[in-house]
Order: structure tokens, then sequence, then C-alpha cells
């Protein structure tokens, strides 16, 4: 299995390159591209590690040496919000890094399963959609936007305000990834039950937390540790539902036919061809519902700015 990490040289990257140096299963190859002059570097650190894992790093302007023979590559090359700024005000410029970025992907990984983590995720994922269309290599099954930190954030905060062991702590998390699009199915907590008020802000806190942390950082940067955490999980789990383990389920950004939008994040059963199938995503509580259609507008008009950037 190789595994290929675009922008790996930045904040994410490299907690997500450690962690992966670190778990992939043994034998398993790790490629690094950023452009920044560092990357060799950041791999032959990384190198030093000793696990059964290889790792080779590439900088410059053309990523393909690093993407030949891809199974997975994940994306976190971009730019991150400073305090003021909302995910979309990342779009001018991560736009066309994502799509100069798939572009390439498509020409010397066409079969790889592609996770996104540039944000504005809602966004990125529809260009990469359009530009892989464009070169004639998509499928919808191989595409993700990895909303895990959202997942992780809902069950941290959930397992804090409840007392409960955070290890066990399940929850699903719908719709996209920036504010209202973030919807956490609270409902369906097992061995926990919620005031309004509760929910009210848990919510809240959830859809909010990437804001708490770029304001924490007070202007440098934004979630970079707990983002590789979750980046490291979502990649774990394809890899092994790619290596045949059955029954891996993740939420996760696809364009998996959803009555909602064209992309929206729900429980997705992963497969060796990536989306094995998208699950539904059971029953709302009446607040859910609300918010889930209170975020409709917003998602499919994120999605729409994607399409539109690539086509126009
Ligand atoms: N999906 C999610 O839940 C989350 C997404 N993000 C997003 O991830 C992205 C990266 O964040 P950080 O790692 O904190 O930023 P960073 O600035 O630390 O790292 C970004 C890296 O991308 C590289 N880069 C820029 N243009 C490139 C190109 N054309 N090709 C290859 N590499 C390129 C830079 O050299 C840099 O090393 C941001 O867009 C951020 O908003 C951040 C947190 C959570
Ligand atoms: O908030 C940001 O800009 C980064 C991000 O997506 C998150 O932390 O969820």
């Amino acid at each position: 299995m190789k595994v290929a990490v675009l922008g790996a040289a930045g904040g994410i990257g490299q907690a997500l390159a450690l962690l992966l140096k670190n778990h992939l299963p043994a034998g398993s190859e790790l490629s690094l591209y950023d452009i920044a002059p560092v990357t060799p570097g950041v791999a032959a650190d990384l190198s030093h590690i000793p696990t059964p894992v290889s790792i080779v790093g590439f900088s410059g302007e053309d990523p393909t040496p690093a993407l030949v023979g891809a199974d997975l590559v994940l994306i976190s090359a971009g730019v991150a919000r400073k305090p003021g700024m909302d995910r979309a005000d990342l779009f001018n410029v991560n736009a066309g890094i994502v799509k100069n970025l798939i572009e390439k992907c498509a020409a010397a990984a066409p079969k790889a399963c592609i996770g996104i983590i540039t944000n504005p995720v809602n966004t990125t994922v529809p260009i990469a959609a359009e530009v892989l269309k464009k070169a004639g290599v998509y499928d919808k099954n191989k595409l993700f936007g990895i909303t895990t930190l959202d997942v992780i954030r809902a069950e941290t905060f959930v397992a804090e305000a409840k007392g409960l062991d955070v290890t066990q702590v399940k929850v699903p998390v719908i719709g996209g990834h920036s504010g209202v699009t973030i919807l956490p199915l609270l409902s369906q907590v097992e061995g926990a039950s919620f005031s309004d008020e509760e929910i009210e802000k848990l919510t809240y806190r959830i859809q909010n937390a990437g804001t708490e942390v770029v304001e924490a950082k007070a202007g440098g940067g934004s979630a970079t540790l707990s983002m590789g955490q979750a980046a490291c999980r979502f990649a774990l789990s394809l890899v092994k539902a790619m290596q045949g383990e059955a029954d891996v389920v993740e939420c996760t950004y696809v364009d998996g036919g959803s009555e909602h939008a064209q992309f929206f994040a729900q429980p997705v059963l992963l497969g060796k061809n990536g989306v094995e199938k998208v699950l539904p995503y059971g029953v709302v509580s009446a607040f859910e519902q609300a918010a889930m259609d209170g975020m409709l507008e917003t998602l499919k008009g994120d999605i729409a700015k994607g399409v539109e950037f690539v086509n126009q």
C-alpha cells in the first residue's frame, strides 16, 4: 500500500506523516510531497524512526514522482485560516492549488483513492470531482472529503460533558465541514441523554471548534495536530478496508447519492475500492432536522462554487 501526502511539510502534513510512519501496516510506503524545499528533509527525519514503513520525500513544482503508484493520496496543501476569516475565505488560494494537484493525480495515479483535507472542504471536493471528470478518470467511490476532525471533536466534547469514557463514545457527524453545515447527531449517542440547552451548546461548540483553535493560535494557523490525528484515523480505516477488512465505517463527505446535496457527509462503509456503501444516517431529532433544513442552501452553494470554478 502506497500512501502519498501532498502538503506534507505543513502543520497537518508533518503531524500526519509522523502518525502514518508509526501506524501504517508493515510494508507500506509513505511518499511525501510539498512545494517547500524542506520536504525531503522531513522524510529523512521520519526515516530514522524504526517502523516497517518506508518513506521518501519530494519537493518542487511537480508532485508526479510522489504520486506514481499511489493507492491513497491525502491532500493538505494550501493556506490555513487566521482569526477573522471563514473557511470560505480560503477559496481564492486553495481552489487553484487543489485543481492543479488533482490534475497531477489524474495523470499519475488515476486509480488512487483521494482524501481531501484542504479547506473549504465543502468546495474543494467538488473541484476535485470536476477535474477528475474532465480527465475521464472520476470514480465517485474513490473521492473523500475528510470530516473526521468533526467526529473526534464531537466524541471528545460529549465525553467531557457527560463524564463518559472517551474511547467508547461514538457520534455521527453529517452534512459538510464548515459552520452550520456540520451537524453532530447527538440524539444517536448511546448511553447519554442531553437537555435542549446541552444539545444547543454542544452543537454550537462542535460547529465552531475550528474557530476556537484559530483564535487560540492567534494568527499562527488552525488545527494541525488534532487534524493530523483525524486524518490518520480516516486513512488507517480506509487502508484497512482497502486491504479487505470488513465492517469499516467512517463519516466522510462523498458524492454518494444523498437526497440532500450532491456531496454530503454521512456514515460510509469502506471497502476494497473505496466507498462500498453509503449508509443511512438513521432517525434524527426535530432539532437536527431543523439544523439540516437550515444548512442545505449553504452547502449547495458551496458545492456549486466548486463546480463553477472548474467549468468557468
Ligand atoms: N478538513 C479539515 O477538517 C481541516 C482542514 N484544514 C485545512 O488544511 C490545510 C492545510 O493546513 P495546515 O497544514 O495547517 O497549513 P500549513 O500552512 O501549515 O501547511 C500547508 C502546506 O501546503 C504547502 N503547499 C502550498 N501550496 C502547495 C502546492 N501547490 N503544492 C504542494 N504543497 C503546497 C505549503 O508549502 C505548506 O507546507 C488548510 O487549507 C486548512 O484550512 C485544517 C484543519 C482541519
Ligand atoms: O477551522 C479551520 O480553518 C480549520 C478546520 O477546518 C478545522 O479546524 O475544523
